[in-house]
């Protein structure tokens, strides 16, 4: 009998195997999905078409293909509802009650799937809603969670330091708890600041930080690596050095917050703040590889594609690319 007509050999599906790889998920072959259509944390309108976009290119369906039971949080429509009347500027920060209604929102949605066990998934929306998605994982895995921050930007800026006013440029300086009186305040007094601990940050594919956030990284010694150190040392050396910076012995849960902008404008063009000189294609892919498989994911966001940017080709290629990046973060196997 030839090797390969062994017809009842059964063969375990990416999630079955992404399940048996996972260190910490009670339920690995179940991915639990939040949709932010939200984009109150940047003046672009369009980016709260992200997850929308991202579903009917067929995500959900792509991800039961590979074997994953898929559970949708509820009410996605909600997020758009939630606009206050009245929502003047605090300091120079812009809509403050907005963002810090939906961030909440993200985060109590975020937070059952964690406790359920489940893989928890964000399709943003823009940046701003990781305030809730960290909130939400670190209220069950505490500060053992490690933050793999894959982007262009820092978003470091605290709302004293902010010049843009944009809260997407802003989440974990709440998170981490570097904010002035204006952040401990009222709207976002919800968050527990230092909710994440600033060595189990680090950052890949950076290269468009604001003076104001240089100070921020060097003061508090937060580990980051530039497009710079891509170029030098290659994309393999960059995840194992980052993963041995937050998590050595890879015994630790893990949240990679994945800003589609980390990738070159030519691969990913539908975004709000593009910046060129970035990852590749194949770069960025890798790092979701490589994530997936250290057994250590809990917690993905995608977020800031913007299917309102740019032509139609360009929105399909951003929106492809956002996929693809959710299933190889879920161990989406090459062979
Ligand atoms: N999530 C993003 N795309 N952030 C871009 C932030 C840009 C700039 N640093 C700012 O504070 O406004
Ligand atoms: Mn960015
Ligand atoms: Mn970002």
């Amino acid at each position: 009998m030839s090797p390969l007509s062994n017809a009842d050999m059964i063969i375990p599906s990416d999630a079955q195997l992404f399940a048996e790889h996972s260190k910490f998920l009670k339920q690995g072959s179940t991915v639990g999905i939040t949709c932010v259509p939200f984009s109150g944390g940047q003046p672009k309108g369009g980016v709260d078409d992200g997850p929308v976009e991202m579903v009917r290119f067929g995500i959900l369906d792509q991800l039961q293909g590979m074997g994953f039971k898929v559970e949708l949080s509820a009410g996605m429509d909600k997020y758009k509802t939630m606009k206050p009347a009245s929502d003047p500027p605090i300091g120079t920060l812009k809509n403050a009650r907005y963002v810090s209604a939906a961030a909440k929102r993200v985060s109590e949605q975020v937070r059952e799937h964690c406790e359920a066990g489940r893989i928890a998934v964000t399709l943003g929306g823009d940046h701003s809603i990781a305030m809730g998605t960290l909130v939400g994982s670190t209220s069950v895995y505490g500060d053992d969670l490690c933050v793999i921050w894959v982007d262009a930007h820092t978003d470091i800026n605290t709302p004293e330091t902010t010049e843009s006013g944009n809260l997407h440029g802003c989440p974990l300086s709440y998170i981490l708890g570097l904010c002035g009186e204006i952040g401990r305040d009222q709207p976002f007094a919800w968050v527990p600041s230092g909710c994440v601990r600033k060595d189990r940050l680090v950052y890949i594919g950076l290269r468009d930080v604001d003076a104001a956030e240089k100070v921020i990284l060097r003061k508090h010694g937060i580990k980051a690596f530039s497009m710079h150190d891509v170029d030098k040392h290659g994309i393999g050396r960059i995840v194992e050095m980052a993963m041995d910076h937050v998590n050595k012995d890879r015994t630790l849960p893990v949240h990679m917050s994945f800003d589609v902008d980390a990738l070159d404008p030519s691969v990913a063009p539908a975004t709000g703040t593009p910046v060129r000189g970035g990852l590749t294609f194949r770069e960025g892919h890798y790092i979701c590889e490589a994530v997936a498989e250290s057994g250590c994911l809990v917690a993905l966001d995608l977020v800031e594609v913007n299917p309102k940017l740019g032509d139609p080709e360009s929105l399909r290629q951003t929106v492809a690319v956002g996929c693809s990046l959710v299933r190889c973060s879920l161990g989406e196997r090459l062979l």
